[in-house]
């Protein structure tokens, strides 16, 4: 299988506390891999540190290695900012651009990357906000705001601009968690239909979700991935005693 990221020996600490202890992680291309773990087992600040988000936080650091296709993301010279448009993320609460429409949120990072004509613009945003399953709901009002949308509207806003800037990797930290359970499905059905386009890792609290999606399942404990393994296999007989009592309710 086509392996698209690769982590070796990945460590991040905030501050003194070490949170990621050494996390070494394959990930596959035009797949759902999910990471799975109680609160505060460093899923987050896993996914952060991929695109090199963890670093914008002071006093943060990170050691080992994230290789991108054939190229370490932490050697010196890269550049953070064109690792992060081609690792796209998509966070937890929807964060629409508040003063702008739903257009420029969309077409804000094409105009950031000096995109200014407006045929290129204008199929660029429907075909995102296609993709991101949101097109039929917003056409009649893409000059209105995109805080006039529901929360689940937003989030699928949210994704549309992520991709507005056709990432190869979408990383997403619990897209659904502040959803209802028809737009976390929706959200659902959206990222299993993306996974033809763009490679996908998700964090999630919610072990169902994972079920549902993920073709491969991340489980991490106090900043250790105790187990990866193909999502049904760890569903079903997961090979570490600390993955069933996890799946199986008896912690976290
Ligand atoms: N900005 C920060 N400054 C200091 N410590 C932080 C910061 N963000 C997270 N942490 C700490 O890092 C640890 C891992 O947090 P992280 O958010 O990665 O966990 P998580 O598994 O994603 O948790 P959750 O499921 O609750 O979102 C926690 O102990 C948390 O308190």
């Amino acid at each position: 299988m086509a392996k698209e990221l690769r982590t070796e020996k990945l460590k991040a600490w905030y501050g003194n506390q070490q949170i990621l202890k050494g996390i070494d992680m394959q990930i596959e291309s035009n797949a759902i891999t999910a990471i799975i773990g109680p609160s505060g087992c460093g899923k987050s600040t896993f996914v952060r540190c991929l695109n090199r988000m963890h670093e914008v936080i002071d006093g943060t650091r990170v050691e080992g290695e994230v290789w991108f296709q054939d190229q370490n993301v932490y050697a010196s010279g890269v550049d953070p900012v064109e690792i992060r448009s081609r690792i796209g993320m998509v966070f937890q609460k929807p964060n629409p651009f508040p003063t702008m429409s739903i257009y420029d949120n969309v077409a804000s990072g094409l105009k950031l990357n000096g995109i200014r004509k407006k045929s290129i613009l204008d199929e660029a945003v429907e075909k995102s906000l296609r993709m991101a399953a949101i097109w039929d709901e917003v056409k009649d009002r893409l000059k209105h705001s995109g805080m006039g949308l529901s929360g689940g509207q937003q989030q699928r806003l949210c994704i549309a601009r992520a991709l507005a800037i056709e990432p190869e990797i979408l990383l997403m930290d619990e897209p659904a968690s502040a959803l209802d359970p028809i737009s976390t499905s929706h959200i659902e059905d959206l990222v299993l239909e993306l996974k033809k386009q763009v490679t996908i890792v998700i964090v999630t609290h919610n072990l169902h979700q994972a079920a549902r999606i993920a073709d491969h399942t991340a489980f991490f404990l106090n900043g250790e991935m105790i187990e990866f393994n193909q999502t049904e296999h760890m569903f079903s007989s997961p090979d570490d005693h600390r993955t069933d009592d996890y799946i199986s309710g008896r912690f976290g």
